[in-house]
């Protein structure tokens, strides 16, 4: 392999199923050497992983990067969003992290809506209404179901600042994950105190926030980590703001990211503050903001129904007018945390195939529903959607996506755009460059534009019927208690 043209810098990815490094020439955007290692979540009805595996994994991926990450100049850490990691005095963890997808706390979400203003209130000031998914509803839970824990906090952090943290020693985060806590105020971009006094939560235990293109600190002593000591450390970001810088994107251009979460997102001027709660009010990494959506259900959900009728993934077969809703572990949009998995239309003639197209349908159903939500008025119908995360490599989920959005679907051949954005974001640091453009520049969205097709009207129509229909037997779940 031909010698960096500029300096290296390395960008993290440290999402919910695994940990991948990339060690990126920052004059070019030349990924010169990458890692991965996986983590675990746990089943049943939580969902937590302990932050201790994400800094293994993250030196188990930066030793296959090799000497490159050694010679790196700046890094950034990009991480799945909203999960509470709480540390004790020594910064180690109390208990495992309660991560994004895990609905426990969804009583406490609805209450904290009620008991602060209702949904109005929490779109304006944070500019989201806290779903399950949101830190400051687990604190909420945390406080309710362990008491001990919250006692013993002494340092309250999300999944990239715990890493951050490490590298650098200093607890820092930056705006685009703050603003996925529930104790951020948008408006102001500071702490909420009134929130966060109302969760019993002391501001002094969370970290700083650093601002867009501000060093966070600088890699300290360590024994376990190839990095040289001084290394420059950006804020980094959570994952989907980090995909936005990684694709360079510009207002008004949508994404649909395929990966453990579903999301519909683009960036925007504009400080959202939706009161249905559909959109997610997130602030990007620059300065902007990243109105969003989410599913709790979208690979892991269609693998496992394909794994369930003894499948491909691949061996989709044209619909029949069956219908499948893959909320699996609940869903977030629409918010029906405590769902199941719905089957309608069976027949004896249905296939395996035409129940697993039903399973990738259902999940696409509802990102494209948001998707017209996130848009705002400035947003152009016709422009293609990019279609990132490890769905994105397949074919079923392309030709699906196509059918049921009719808009041409652009693929990017790079692979690790939340990696590429905390890059991107490193090599600013450097540089002084917007990140964006740090990421245009190295062409990181370039990749084939597959056209649009007719939009399948009839499919859409009946999946918003049974969604409908259903809506008792979804928001009650199968608890019968
Ligand atoms: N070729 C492929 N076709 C379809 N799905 C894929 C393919 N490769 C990976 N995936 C899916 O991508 C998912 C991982 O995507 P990724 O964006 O890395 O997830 P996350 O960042 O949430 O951990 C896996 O659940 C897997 O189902
Ligand atoms: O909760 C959200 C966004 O609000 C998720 O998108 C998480 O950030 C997890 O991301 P992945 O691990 O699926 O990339």
């Amino acid at each position: 392999m031909s010698a960096a043209e500029g300096p290296l810098v390395v960008g993290v990815d440290t999402s919910t199923q695994s940990t991948k490094a990339l060690v990126v020439d920052a004059a070019t955007g030349r990924v010169v050497a990458s890692g991965q290692a996986p983590h675990t979540v746990t089943s049943g009805a939580g969902r937590e992983s302990d932050p201790r595996q994400w800094w293994d994994a993250l030196t188990q991926a930066l030793r296959q990067c090799g000497q490159a990450a050694h010679e790196a100049a700046a890094v950034s850490i990009g991480g799945q969003q909203h999960g509470l990691v709480t540390l004790d005095a020594h910064g180690e963890p109390v208990r495992p992290a309660l991560l994004w997808n895990d609905v426990r706390s969804a009583p406490q979400a609805h209450r904290l809506t009620e008991e602060l203003g209702g949904t109005k209130f929490w779109a304006e000031r944070t500019g989201s209404v806290p779903a399950a998914s949101f830190t400051v509803t687990k604190w909420a839970w945390l406080a309710e179901h362990e008491p001990e824990a919250v006692r013993a906090a002494r340092a309250v952090r999300l999944p990239h600042d715990y890493l951050t943290e490490r590298l650098t020693g200093q607890g820092t985060t930056d705006r685009g994950d703050a603003s996925g806590t529930g104790w951020w105020a948008s408006g102001t971009e500071a702490y909420d105190e009134e929130i966060l006094a109302h969760v019993g939560l002391d501001p002094a235990l969370l970290p700083r926030v650093v601002r867009p293109g501000e060093v966070a600190g600088t890699v300290r002593e360590s024994h376990d980590l190839p990095f040289s000591k001084g290394t420059l450390v950006a804020c980094g970001t959570g994952d989907n703001a980090a995909a936005a810088l990684g694709l360079g994107i510009r207002p008004g251009t949508p994404v649909m990211s395929l990966g453990t979460s579903g999301t519909v997102y683009t960036v925007s001027r504009r400080r959202p503050a939706d009161p249905t709660g559909t959109v997610a009010g997130f602030a990007d990494a620059r300065g902007d903001w990243l109105p969003l959506a989410c599913t709790l259900n979208c690979t892991l959900a269609v693998d496992r129904v394909a794994t369930l009728l003894g499948l491909d993934r691949e061996a989709v077969q044209p619909g029949d007018g069956v219908t499948l809703l893959p909320f699996l572990d609940g869903e977030r949009t629409p918010n029906l945390p405590h769902a199941s998995g719905l089957l309608h239309g069976l027949r004896h003639d249905t296939t395996g195939g035409q129940l697993l197209q039903a399973a990738y349908d259902g999940a696409v159903h509802s990102l494209l529903g948001a998707l017209d939500r996130v848009l705002d008025e400035d947003a152009d119908p016709s422009a293609p959607l990019l279609l990132i995360g490890g769905g994105a490599r397949g074919a079923a989920w392309q030709r699906t996506v196509r059918r049921l959005s009719g808009r041409p679907v652009q693929v990017p051949e790079a692979r690790e755009l939340v990696a590429l954005g905390a890059a991107a974001q490193a090599a600013g640091l450097l540089t002084g460059e917007d990140p964006a453009a740090v990421a245009r520049r190295w062409d990181t969205a370039a990749g084939p534009v597959l056209e649009a097709v007719e939009r399948d009207e009839e499919t859409l129509a009946r999946i918003a019927g049974v969604l409908s229909d259903a809506a008792p037997l979804l928001e009650r779940g199968t608890d019968t208690a």
